[in-house]
């Protein structure tokens, strides 16, 4: 039995760090996936061995299924029995993934090694199988790669797991899940982010699994809410990758540390980003019937877009190389931000509709010159995706 799986990678429009705070934001999935393929093995064999092969970083891990039976305890592993990893069993998977020394240089892969066995075996057990994993996604750079790892994988793991039956997409030889195991997908990535980020909003894994464009909002004692969004004109962003290194994780936190040292002050930062969320989603969905207008919506979005970048700066997840781009891409009037948790890693800068290819080309040169990488992406895709 084997199944392979694609989920995309994502852009913040307004509201990260804010929503894991209780604020709205806009996300939008990308056309850059990571893909995940298992294929099962006979049980009942010797030396069974649960594998993992990280293509793109040249990685083959793998551990004997009888260990991870006797390390991690008998378990009732379903794809419906959704569970959390608690801290003694984040021990325990640490302990398996440190007798495999990997170099040092591939050390912030850790986490994604604990979320893959803690799914792994929570889904499917200790039945015997490889996964195979490749990504387009730069890796830790504020574009969902974590997120879509554990989309793909979780909604890969679920399609094994017995019980679940796959519909087949008309004229397309894909499959989809209903609407009840999409969320069961998600919330199991949500699982897998937590052991990724500490205190995910839930944002990311939301966006890579249903894909196009959402408003989210997690409210603080229930659940969180989501809300499709309709974009009335199409968005053309252009990607930095500074390849300044970053983790979300860290970023999330000092964020909240800075919250509790200053609750008033942030807050009312909080509360300044919720807003733009929700002026960012009625823009996007407003009508613009003429070139006058579509101009309009645009120079609206991108002074949203600046007001969220100043916030972000001031509540301290900016970097020198994220100003630098936002300076560089000013000088043609084109407003940029982060996107994702900052620190580092990807800018946005949204391209207007009239803009020359030669300005844009102009910018690239100028962005490429600093040391950067640039890209365009298709803004608003499906999310994941199932393949027999
Ligand atoms: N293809 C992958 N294979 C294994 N682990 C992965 C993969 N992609 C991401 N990860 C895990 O996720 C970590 C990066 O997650 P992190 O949340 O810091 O960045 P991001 O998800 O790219 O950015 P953001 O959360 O800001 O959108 C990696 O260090 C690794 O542990
Ligand atoms: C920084 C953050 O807001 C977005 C990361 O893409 C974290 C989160 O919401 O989980
Ligand atoms: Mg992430």
């Amino acid at each position: 039995m084997e199944v392979r799986c694609r989920a995309p990678g994502k852009i913040i429009l307004a509201g990260e760090h804010a929503v894991v705070h209780g604020a709205a934001a806009i996300a939008a999935s990308i056309d850059l996936y990571t893909e995940v393929h298992i294929s099962l093995r006979p049980s009942g064999q010797e030396d069974e061995l649960i594998e993992l092969d990280l293509k793109d970083m040249g990685l083959n891990l793998s551990w004997p299924c009888s260990q991870l039976k006797e390390v991690l305890g008998d378990c009732s592993a379903h794809g419906s029995v959704l569970m959390s990893c608690t801290s003694e069993k984040l021990e325990l998977l640490s302990g398996l993934v440190a007798q495999k020394n990997i170099p040092q240089e591939n050390v912030q892969l850790n986490s994604g090694l604990y979320a893959f066995l803690f799914l792994y075996t929570s889904i499917l057990g200790y039945k015997p199988g490889k996964t195979i994993v490749t990504s387009e996604l730069p890796m830790g750079s504020g574009l969902g790669s974590s997120a879509s790892f554990c989309v793909a994988l979780s909604g890969a793991l679920i399609a094994l797991s017995e019980g679940f039956s796959l519909k087949i997409k008309e004229k397309k030889d894909q499959f989809s899940f209903e609407k009840n195991v999409l969320e069961l997908v998600s919330k199991w990535a949500f699982e897998g982010e937590r052991i990724v980020h500490g205190k995910p909003s839930g944002i990311d894994n939301t966006v890579s699994t249903f894909g196009n464009m959402i408003k989210f909002k997690k409210e603080l004692k229930t659940t969180s809410s989501m809300t499709p969004l309709n974009s009335t004109t199409p968005l053309k962003m252009l990607i930095t990758d500074t390849r300044v290194g970053r983790n979300t994780k860290s970023l999330v936190s000092s964020v909240s540390e800075r919250a509790l040292r200053h609750p008033d002050t942030m807050s009312s930062v909080f509360n300044a980003i919720n807003s733009i969320s929700d002026e960012l989603a009625l823009l996007v969905e407003s009508p613009a019937a003429d070139k006058a207008a579509v101009s309009e919506k645009e120079e609206k979005l991108m002074e949203l877009m600046q007001m969220n970048q100043g916030l972000l700066q001031c509540i301290g997840v900016s970097h020198e190389s994220i100003e630098t781009v936002v300076r560089t891409t000013m000088k043609e009037k084109l407003v940029s931000k982060l996107t994702g948790a900052g620190g580092g890693g990807c800018v946005l800068t949204f391209v207007p509709t009239l803009l020359s290819a030669a300005v844009t080309e102009k910018v690239i040169s100028e962005l490429e010159k600093c040391g950067f990488r640039c890209f365009m992406v298709e803004v608003g895709g499906p999310g994941v995706q199932v393949f027999p």
